[in-house]
C-alpha cells in the first residue's frame, strides 16, 4: 500500500483531487502547509504526495515550486482538475455582513474581482478547508471563507455567494511528486531545471533557442531566484517531449555543452479529471 501526502485538513481541494487520482488502497497522511507535504516526501515520512502548482487565473504557486527544488524532489504524474470556490460563512451571516475574507493566498487571488467589488479585506491561512474550519470555530457573522462546497456542507456553513472566481473556466494543476523519474511508457512531457553557467545578455533566449531549434514545443516556464545574488535565476522549464526522445537528449547534450547546470526534474503525462 502506498502511502500519499496532502494539504489538509479534510476538505480541501488537494484531498478531492487525491482521492480521485489515487487506487482506494492507499494510505493518506494529511500536512498542514505545502512545504511540510513536500518534506514529507523528502524525509521518506510517505511515498508520493499531491501539491499544487499552477492555477489558470492565479499563476503558479510558488510555494510548491520552491519546496520542490529545495527538498530535490522528482514530478510522476500531473493532473488538471476543476476548481470552484464559494463565499462561506456561518448560519446567522450575510454577504453584506462580512467584512473579512480567509483562505489560502492561490484560492484568494482567484477570486480578485469579487473580493475588489465588496471591499472585502483579506487574512491568509494555509488552505481553504483550514479557513472554513476557522470561520467555523469563530462563530462571527463579519468573516468569510473562500473554499469548496464540500467543507461547507461538511461544517454546516452557508454559501454567501456560490462560484466567485473572476472566471467560471477555473482550473488547478496539480503534481504528484515522489523520489523517482517514471517509466519510458509513461513519459510524454519533461520538466527540466537549468542553471545558467553565468549572466550574459541573451541567457534565457539562448537556451530557449535550443528547444525551438529542435522543435519541442514548450509547454510552461517558470523562473526562480537563485537566492545567491539579486538579479540571477534559475529555470523550470517544461516541454511536450518525453525525456528519451532523440530531440530531448540532443537538447541537454547541447544546454550541457554550453556548461549549464541541467537536471531532469520529471517526465510524466496529464491526467485531466
Ligand atoms: O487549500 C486547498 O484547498 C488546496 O488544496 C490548495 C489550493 C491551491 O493552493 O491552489 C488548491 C486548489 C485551488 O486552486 C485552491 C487551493
Amino acid at each position: 500500500m502506498i502511502r500519499v501526502a496532502y494539504l489538509g485538513p479534510k476538505g480541501t481541494f488537494s484531498e478531492e483531487a487525491a482521492h480521485q487520482y489515487f487506487a482506494n488502497n492507499t494510505t493518506w497522511v494529511m500536512y498542514e502547509s505545502i512545504l511540510d507535504v513536500l518534506e514529507a516526501v523528502h524525509n521518506g515520512e510517505v511515498d508520493k504526495c499531491i501539491v499544487p502548482i499552477e492555477n489558470s487565473i492565479a499563476g503558479n504557486i510558488h510555494m510548491t515550486v520552491d519546496g520542490l527544488l529545495m527538498y530535490d524532489l522528482r514530478i510522476e504524474a500531473d493532473l488538471i482538475f476543476k476548481v470552484s470556490l464559494h463565499l462561506i460563512g456561518n448560519q446567522d451571516s450575510s454577504i453584506n455582513t462580512i467584512n473579512t475574507v480567509y483562505s489560502i493566498s492561490p484560492a484568494i487571488n482567484q477570486c480578485r474581482e469579487f473580493i475588489k467589488k465588496h471591499q472585502y479585506k483579506c487574512d491568509y491561512t494555509d488552505s481553504t478547508a483550514k479557513a472554513a474550519q476557522f470561520v467555523k470555530e469563530s462563530n462571527l457573522n463579519h468573516i468569510a471563507a473562500i473554499a469548496s462546497r464540500s467543507v461547507a456542507d461538511e461544517h454546516g456553513l452557508q454559501i454567501l455567494e456560490s462560484e466567485i472566481q473572476d472566471n467560471s473556466m477555473n482550473h488547478t494543476r496539480f503534481i504528484i511528486v515522489g523520489k523517482d523519474i517514471k517509466k519510458p511508457a509513461e513519459q510524454k512531457k519533461t520538466m527540466i531545471l537549468i542553471n545558467p553557467n553565468n549572466e550574459y545578455p541573451g541567457v534565457l533566449s539562448s537556451i530557449l533557442n535550443v528547444f525551438s531549434a529542435l522543435g519541442i514545443n514548450l509547454t510552461w516556464i517558470e523562473s526562480r531566484p537563485t537566492g545567491k545574488k539579486l538579479g540571477t535565476y534559475r529555470f523550470l522549464i517544461e516541454s511536450e517531449a518525453a525525456q528519451n526522445d532523440l530531440r530531448m537528449i540532443k537538447a541537454v547534450k547541447i544546454l550541457e555543452t554550453f556548461e549549464h547546470e541541467v537536471q531532469i526534474v520529471g517526465s510524466y503525462s496529464t491526467t485531466v479529471l
